[in-house]
């Protein structure tokens, strides 16, 4: 039976429905539903305390049927192998929903970083990239941040591979310090990306993005600039949480105060100009549009259930169980599938690589314009799919990208032309 908890399960059916909806050759499935490669390693770390310590992590590397493999690495103590191979499957499908040159890939270390002294962490970060040196590179697989692992980590993983190289190799990371061939706009993007698409679910439900109101999960680098753009844009934002608490106003939180207080260390529940509630309760507060922006399955059937919102924008990767999916689709709430929704974070990645290729540095605006333009085609992409076969948003997001990965396949000679888009008869 599948376990519906399961990331790489999700992932797998998910895939499932899209080359039903299709009517793609099953050799399509069969190609993609597991990652090519996955790499377990053990990494040791001598402690400030003269022990030495080994954390367990893993790299996994969907598919490079589009171009190298890329993805995020994630430092978190929840870790599992299923769910980074989940992880790298959506990246994959995400940047083909966006039509970028990648297949995707995912790492993860089962750690929290919280536990460790920056030396350790530091330590930590150049013995996981040392430990994937034969099969990481600016054309074979390229990292970037993901959850607890940030700009500064990226520089510190940047410096360990040009170190065993023996020469500058920008392009095998992005998301790294501007100094060191970061792009502007890295920072910002996924927030940027996420607010992009719900503006466009807005126009496209007759809404009004000016005191649209819109509840938040997670106050990480994604949640707050999520935060933040939206509220540019006209928006309030009525509720916040962390992985401690939640925070509740309904006129509005003032997100520059909030977002300082949080830069200064403090958690969001302190915040002392908002009432307190239940962390998850920012699902089920009156509100226009929920943003998970925190982890997998978070929006359970229960949850669903409880929902008042017209919008469910999907920042976190995973962050909605199947049985929370068909809640939402029998309750008409729309949803901006994670694959599309957080895609302006590998969008931006991927202009930082372009950049590093070419070693000239576009500005900020031209960085945000790109990005706004790719966003903005790749929603109307998923929504025509969506009108046109009366489907979930998911499965027109997943329609887009596999209905790419069939085509070259096919041009790879792994399916026969003719046995497309029909099923084949053996
Ligand atoms: N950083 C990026 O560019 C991208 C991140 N994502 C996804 O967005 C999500 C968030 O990632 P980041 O913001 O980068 O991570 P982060 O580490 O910067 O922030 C994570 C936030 O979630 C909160 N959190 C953790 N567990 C929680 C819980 N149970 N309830 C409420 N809040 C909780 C943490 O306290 C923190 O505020 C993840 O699913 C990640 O895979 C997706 C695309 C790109
Ligand atoms: O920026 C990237 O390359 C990947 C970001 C990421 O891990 C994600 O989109 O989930």
């Amino acid at each position: 039976m599948t376990d519906h908890f399961n990331p790489y399960e999700m992932a797998k059916s998910q895939l499932l429905d899209a080359v039903k909806a299709l009517s793609l050759d099953d050799r399509v499935y069969e190609i993609l539903k597991n990652p090519m490669r996955v790499m377990e390693v053990s990494i040791p770390v001598r402690m400030n305390d003269c022990s030495v310590k080994t954390f367990i992590g893993y790299r996994s590397q969907h598919t490079d049927v589009m171009g190298p493999t890329k993805g995020g690495v994630r430092f978190h103590p929840g870790v599992t192998l299923d769910e980074v191979k989940a992880l790298s499957m959506w990246m994959t499908f995400k940047t083909q929903v966006l039509g970028l040159p990648y297949g995707g890939a995912k790492g993860g270390v089962i750690v929290d970083p919280k536990s460790l002294t920056e030396r350790e962490l530091e330590e930590l970060s150049r013995e996981y990239i040392r430990s994937l040196m034969a099969i990481i590179g600016p054309d074979k697989d390229i990292p970037a941040p993901d959850v607890n692992t940030n700009s500064k980590l990226m520089g510190l993983m940047l410096d360990e591979y040009d170190r065993v190289r023996g020469f500058n190799v920008p392009g095998f990371i992005t998301g790294k310090p501007l100094i060191l061939g970061g792009s502007l706009g890295r920072l910002e993007a996924t927030g940027r990306g996420v607010a992009i698409t719900i503006l466009e679910a807005v126009k496209r439900l007759g809404l009004n993005i000016e005191g649209l109101k819109v509840s938040i999960q997670g106050f990480g680098n994604v949640g707050k600039y999520t935060a933040k753009i939206l509220v540019e844009m006209g928006a309030k934002i009525v509720a916040v949480s962390d992985s401690k608490g939640a925070i509740y106003k309904d006129t509005g939180l003032p997100i520059d105060q909030l977002l300082k207080f949080v830069e200064e260390g403090n958690r969001v529940s302190d915040f002392s100009e908002a009432d307190r509630i239940e962390a998850m309760q920012v699902f089920e507060v009156d509100c226009d549009v929920v943003v998970p922006a925190a982890l997998e399955n978070q929006i359970t059937g229960e949850v669903a259930k409880k929902i008042k919102a017209k919008v469910i924008a999907e920042a976190a990767n995973g962050p909605t169980t199947r049985e929370g999916d068909q809640v939402l689709y029998e309750k008409g709430i729309v949803v901006i599938p994670d694959i599309l929704c957080n895609a302006g974070g590998v969008t931006v990645s991927y202009f930082e690589w372009v950049q590093n290729k070419m070693g000239y540095y576009w500005k900020e605006e031209e960085v945000n314009n790109k990005l706004q333009e790719k966003m903005v085609s790749s929603f109307d992409n998923v929504y025509k799919m969506y009108e046109l076969h009366d489907v979930h948003m998911r499965t027109a997001a997943y329609m887009v990208s596999v209905g790419r990965i069939a085509e070259a396949l096919s041009a790879r000679g792994w399916i026969k032309e003719w046995c497309m888009p029909f099923k084949c008869k053996e």
